[in-house]
């Protein structure tokens, strides 16, 4: 019986077991980064969570023991993840929901447990820490409630980050201020704000389009708004996607990407999360360094984005929560928010003691 950190324990551990798995499940087809049905999107875009563990047998799903074969568990991968971030600068980019906060039927009520806040706030002391997220940044904030940290919001479109070595207020989009309810000195830069009009104006009228639709949630985040359907019928999906394409098919400048059970209205602009860790990189002034390590945990769509930009730089480690196969360009993965506490912990408590033996 194989066995891992986590308690993580399989007769599927064993690589013959683990081959014949693979053989019968990869060909399965995985929920790709990108479809282009409408119905089909918002079922791919929200599969019902596999039972990962199996009850009687107590050990893991094969379908999904096979997909880590792919995608390693960050857990059980650690000593590999940590042996690569020796002597570097390992900087942390978290996405919210879903990664810090389990999913909830109730955007509003998509709370962070003290014990996970504790754990955020403990790596954040250890290591440059930001939290990207699709919500709007001072809602994120007012969800986190911690100072010790760097937030964008808006899937990364509006970031209160740290003031560069090289920071000047020359670009009209940034501006440099100390903003105490969050922090020391920060730099506050957004991307899009000449579109702030237009994304009220849709916000207000997406509720008015699906006011009638039971179940649905319009939310407004600042830069972008979502369209929740967890809480519709299945067999009124289509007319969510409907309504909200007839909102927006006279708004070019605004596109529609599908995330858990919500449609996610984003400016037509060439920035996204990927973008957000490239400028918080820079603002810490590591976007250059050979011996910086990024680690980026999310479980959405739009984090694929930032795993992207780390796994074609080469330079860092994108973790996927999930406990459902996927395609993904993360490296690694992780099934929910408590294996995201646990890897927190286990990344904070290693660079302590690799401080500790550097003095
Ligand atoms: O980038 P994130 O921080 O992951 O935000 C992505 C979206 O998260 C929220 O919606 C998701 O979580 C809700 C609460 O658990 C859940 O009810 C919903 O079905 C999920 O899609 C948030 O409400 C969205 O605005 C974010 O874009």
């Amino acid at each position: 019986m194989g066995s891992c950190g986590n308690g993580r324990s399989s007769e599927y551990d064993d690589p013959a077991s683990l081959e014949k798995m693979e053989e019968l499940v990869l060909p399965l087809k995985l929920m790709p980064l990108h479809t282009n049905g409408r119905l089909y999107d918002m079922r791919l875009s929200s599969p019902t969570a596999t039972c990962v563990i199996n009850s009687s047998s107590g050990s893991f799903d094969p379908i999904y023991r096979a997909w880590t074969k792919k995608y390693p568990s960050a857990l059980n991968a650690f000593d590999h993840i940590v042996a690569y971030g020796k002597g570097k600068k390992i900087a942390l980019f978290l996405d919210y929901d879903g990664t810090l906060s389990p999913i909830v039927d109730e955007p509003d009520n998509a709370i962070m447990s003290d014990q996970m806040r504790e754990v955020v706030r403990n790596a954040a002391l250890h290591l440059p820490t930001a939290i990207i997220s699709g919500r709007s940044r001072d809602k994120v904030f007012d969800f986190v409630k911690l100072t010790e940290l760097y937030y964008a919001g808006s899937h990364g479109m509006d970031i209160m980050g740290p003031v560069g070595e090289h920071d000047s207020v020359t670009d009209h989009r940034s501006s440099i201020n100390s903003n105490r309810k969050q922090g020391k000195g920060v730099k506050i830069f957004q991307a899009g704000t000449e579109f702030l009009p237009m994304i009220n104006e849709v916000f207000r009228l997406l509720i008015d389009k699906t006011k009638a639709i039971d179940g649905v949630k319009v939310e407004n985040n600042k830069f972008c708004v979502s369209v929740h359907y967890r809480n519709v019928e299945e067999k009124n999906w289509q007319l969510v996607s409907q309504c909200t394409n007839d909102v927006l098919k006279v708004y070019p400048r605004l596109r529609l990407t599908h995330g858990r059970k919500v449609l996610e209205v984003r400016p037509v602009i060439d920035w996204n999360k990927g973008k957000a860790v490239e400028f918080l990189l820079d603002s810490l002034d590591l976007a250059n360094c050979k011996n910086v390590l990024p680690i980026y945990i999310g479980d959405d769509r739009t984090d694929e984005d930032a795993f992207k930009v780390l796994r074609d730089d080469k330079r860092g480690f994108g973790i996927l929560v999930s406990s459902v196969p996927k395609d993904s360009h993360a490296l690694y993965s992780l099934i929910d928010p408590s294996e995201v506490m646990e890897f927190l912990k286990r990344l904070v408590m290693w660079k302590k003691e690799e401080a500790s033996h550097n003095k």
